[in-house]
């Protein structure tokens, strides 16, 4: 079994920081208050059924719009004066979610973005964080998330089991992100219902669209399939669609591009079959 001891890479200090910033919210808030927070938020949204395709999907291939303000990769990437404004354009567009990054030190993100988002719009919220403790999913839906991010590669086996559980307690569903073979038979091994295929490798940076066909033929069946990163135009899009992702995480061309209603709509259109 691999762990998340990855010394020394992105992806570690990237947790990190993840942990020293949870103390101070966890000193600040305790989890009793948090977990009462949790259930008394109005019940999630069915993620798994907004992100699930199929071969004769007319429509177009789901779309996961991201607000994400900046990252390790490229740094600053858009000013969002207001995530919600920003989220009711995704969903103008067609998009079937939203993902928030909550991540502040690399990603410039907070809870507050989640809340906006929460409440601007009306279809499942994704918060997308480095979740590594049980404190961060009974505050993911106490901000009103539909969905949490689980990085295999953070991760040990007991934890992913351990953390997908509670995320369904607590009436949420959990994108279970891989990068490699081995990641997908651990995420399969715990029951994994939506998994994604992030191209970006978190140990390097480095980014591959090929990725996704490589890893898509590992994927069982019966799993909504999620293509992560790397959408720079329609191409990528179309291209993750045609190997079967059930929907595609986009965030900086969305971000970046000025009319994000329209890039949703050109981009579901370019997968139509
Ligand atoms: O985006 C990064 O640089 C990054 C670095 C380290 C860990 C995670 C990172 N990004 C998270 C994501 O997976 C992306 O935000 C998401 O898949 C959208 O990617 P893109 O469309 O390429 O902006």
């Amino acid at each position: 079994m691999t762990t998340g001891s990855l010394s020394g890479t992105v992806l570690d200090r990237i947790v990190e920081g993840v942990r020293e910033d949870l103390a101070e919210r966890r000193r600040a808030v305790p989890l009793t208050k948090v977990q009462r927070a949790a259930t008394e938020a109005t019940p999630a949204l069915d993620a798994h059924a907004a992100l699930q395709g199929g071969r004769d999907d007319t429509s177009g291939v789901r779309i996961i719009a991201e607000v994400k303000r900046s990252s390790p990769s490229a740094g600053a990437l858009a000013e969002i004066s207001s995530p919600a404004d920003l989220a009711r354009s995704y969903q103008a567009g067609g998009a079937a979610a939203i993902s928030v990054l909550t991540e502040q030190r690399r990603f410039g993100g907070s809870l507050a973005d989640l809340d906006a988002v929460r409440a601007a719009v009306s279809i499942p919220v994704l918060r997308k964080d480095f979740m590594v403790d049980e404190y961060q999913f009974h505050e993911a839906r106490a901000h009103g998330a539909d969905l949490v991010l689980l990085i295999v590669a953070a991760l040990d086996d007991a934890q992913l089991r351990d953390f997908l559980a509670l995320s369904h307690e607590l009436g949420m569903h959990a994108l279970v992100e891989t990068h490699t073979v081995e990641e997908i038979e651990r995420a399969m091994a715990v029951g994994a219902r939506i998994v994604g295929v992030n191209v970006r490798n978190l140990k390097t940076l480095d980014v591959d669209v090929d990725h996704y066909s490589v890893l898509a033929p590992h994927l069982d069946d019966s799993v909504v399939r999620i293509a992560e990163s790397g959408v720079r135009s329609e191409r990528e899009v179309a291209d993750y669609a045609a190997r079967g992702a059930d929907a595609v995480l986009v965030g900086e061309a969305l971000v970046k591009h000025g009319d994000a209603t329209a890039a949703i709509r050109d981009f579901r259109a370019a997968s139509r079959p």
